[in-house]
C-alpha cells in the first residue's frame, strides 16, 4: 500500500483558510484517530487525504452518503462497484445476484444488521444508517479507511462492535472521533487538530491526558 502523504497540504472555503499548511505522513499498518473540537478542521483533513484516483482508499463520510430510496443491500454493495464492469453492476441493481447477496450478508452479520438487508435505507433510524455505512466501508476492503465519526450515532456494545470490525478489517486507518477514551482503545496514534493545524501528535498510550484535555 502506499502511504498517505500531505505536504504544505491546506484548504480554505471561499476567502477564509481553514486547515493548514500542514504536512502529515502515514504509514501502512497506522491506525490514527484525529480528534479535536468541532470545526477544527477534522472533516477537512480527511477530505484531502481521499485521494479519488485510488479505489483502496475506503471514505466514510460524516453525511454517510448513502441513497436513500435504495435497499441496503444496494448501498452495501456500492463499496464495490469499482471491482465490476457497468453492465455487472446494472445487471446486479436489478436483480441481485446470489453471490453478492450473500457477501453482503456476511458483512451485514457482522454488524448485527441482516434483519434490515432489503429494508429501504431512508426507512432506517441514525444508527442503522450510520451502520449501512460502515457495512459499505467494510464490503468495499480496501487498504486504507478514512472514516469521519463513525460511531457517534451508536452507543454501548454496537459502538465496540463497528470500531472491532472496521479495525480488524483495515490495518491503516484514519478515524475523526470525539470520545477519546475510544480513541485511545482503538488507535495506535493521535492527532489533535487545533484551529486547522496539527496540534498534538504521538502514540495513543504516551499522550498526555493533559494535552488532550487542551485541544477542547
Ligand atoms: N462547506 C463549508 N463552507 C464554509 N465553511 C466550512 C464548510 N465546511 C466546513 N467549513 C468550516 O471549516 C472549518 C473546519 O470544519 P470541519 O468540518 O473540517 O471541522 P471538524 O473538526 O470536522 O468539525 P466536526 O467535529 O464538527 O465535524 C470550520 O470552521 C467549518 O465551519
Amino acid at each position: 500500500m502506499s502511504p498517505l502523504v500531505l505536504r504544505g497540504a491546506r484548504a480554505d472555503y471561499g476567502d477564509t483558510p481553514v486547515l493548514g499548511p500542514l504536512d502529515l505522513d502515514i504509514a501502512a499498518g497506522e491506525r490514527v484517530a484525529l480528534v479535536g473540537r468541532s470545526g477544527a478542521g477534522k472533516s477537512t483533513l480527511l477530505a484531502l487525504l481521499h485521494d479519488r484516483e485510488r479505489p483502496d482508499i475506503a471514505l466514510m463520510p460524516q453525511d454517510l452518503g448513502l441513497v436513500d430510496t435504495l435497499s441496503v443491500f444496494h448501498n452495501v454493495y456500492m463499496g464495490r462497484l469499482s471491482h465490476h464492469s457497468t453492465a455487472y453492476n446494472l445487471a446486479n441493481l436489478i436483480r441481485p445476484f446470489r453471490r453478492e447477496v450473500t457477501a453482503v450478508t456476511a458483512v451485514l452479520e457482522r454488524l448485527d444488521m441482516t434483519a434490515t438487508l432489503w429494508a429501504r435505507t431512508g426507512e432506517l433510524c441514525g444508527g442503522q444508517r450510520q451502520r449501512v455505512a460502515v457495512a459499505r466501508a467494510l464490503f468495499q476492503a480496501g487498504n486504507v479507511l478514512l472514516a469521519d465519526e463513525p460511531v457517534s450515532a451508536l452507543d454501548g456494545p454496537r459502538t465496540e462492535r463497528v470500531m472491532e470490525a472496521l479495525t480488524e478489517q483495515y490495518e491503516t486507518a484514519v478515524i475523526a472521533m470525539h470520545d477519546l477514551p475510544l480513541a485511545r482503545r482503538y488507535a495506535d496514534r493521535l492527532i489533535g487538530i487545533r484551529d486547522g493545524l496539527i496540534a498534538l501528535d504521538g502514540p495513543a498510550d504516551a499522550v498526555a491526558a493533559e494535552s488532550l484535555d487542551a485541544l477542547y
